[in-house]
């Protein structure tokens, strides 16, 4: 496969080694301001920044070349992108995170969610832990794991700092620690115990061998999935 790559930055160059250890090509290292023939490629993987990552997506869908997304923190345009995507018969695949790991622990966050939900004794609360270079709180990460609470549970909405406002919002604190490449925690505290779900990431290998596996994935697809139909998680 040709691969573009939008966004050569710490993601960018990880996801290079390992799409060319798979046999793939990059034809294109698009970075701030570049000026780029995205029809080069047979597929496009967009790890830039929140501000330029609807840019890139509309792009390629514009031009008929299939886009996997990773860059988190631009949200409010996601339904756009999904819209154009199905008008022009488009592929594409957002994800908080890619990793095959953090799929899984969405689906266990989902379920645990399920069954604490009548169990009023217990506070949620969650943490995530980043880099210092991040540039988005709360990650796309703890977002996505929000949202698996209020799907199945009377919660209704997240919110930044160690306490919530309201009993009907999740707590999230973010923290900034050098080189953290992404650790997320889901707790539930009751006066006479803990349970606690946790993923670390010891490294940014699994986020990028997951784009790339997306990437080889959406070829010849039409549509907007998600790592969910990727991975044939239930
Ligand atoms: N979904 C997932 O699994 C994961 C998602 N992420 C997300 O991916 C994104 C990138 O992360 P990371 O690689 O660590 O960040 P970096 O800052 O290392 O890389 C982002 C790169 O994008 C470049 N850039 C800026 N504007 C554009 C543009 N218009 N088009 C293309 N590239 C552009 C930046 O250039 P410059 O520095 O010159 O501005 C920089 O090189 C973040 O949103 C992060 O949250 C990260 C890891 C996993
Ligand atoms: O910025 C990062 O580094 C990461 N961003 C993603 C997020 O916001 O959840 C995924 C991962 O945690 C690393």
């Amino acid at each position: 496969m040709k691969i573009a790559l939008l966004g050569y930055g710490r993601m960018g160059k990880e996801i290079e080694k390992i799409a060319i250890s798979r046999g793939h090509e990059i034809v294109i290292r698009k970075d701030v301001n570049d000026n780029i023939d995205i029809t080069i490629a047979d597929v496009a993987i967009d790890f830039s920044v929140p501000i330029s990552a609807f840019d890139n997506i509309s792009n390629c869908l514009n031009n008929n070349v299939p886009v996997i997304s990773g860059t988190t923190g631009w949200l409010d345009k996601y339904d756009d992108a999904v819209r154009l995507c199905n008008e022009k018969n488009g592929g594409f695949i957002y994800a908080s995170n890619f990793s095959v790991g953090v799929n899984i622990f969405f689906e266990l966050n989902k379920q645990l969610a399920k069954m604490m939900s009548t169990l009023e004794e217990y506070k949620i609360s969650m943490e995530e832990i980043h880099h210092t270079k991040k540039l988005d709180a709360p990650s796309g990460t703890a977002i996505t794991l929000a949202e698996g609470v209020i799907e199945n549970t009377t919660k209704e909405k997240w919110e930044l700092g160690e306490k919530s406002s309201s009993e009907k919002n999740i707590p999230i604190v973010a923290k900034r620690i050098p080189d953290i490449p992404g650790t997320h925690t889901v707790t539930y505290n009751s006066d006479v115990d803990t349970i606690e779900i946790k993923h670390t990431a010891h490294n940014r290998k699994g986020f990028a061998l997951g784009a790339v596996i997306a990437a080889e994935w959406i070829i010849g697809k039409q549509g907007n999935f998600s790592m969910k139909d990727v991975l044939n998680i239930s």
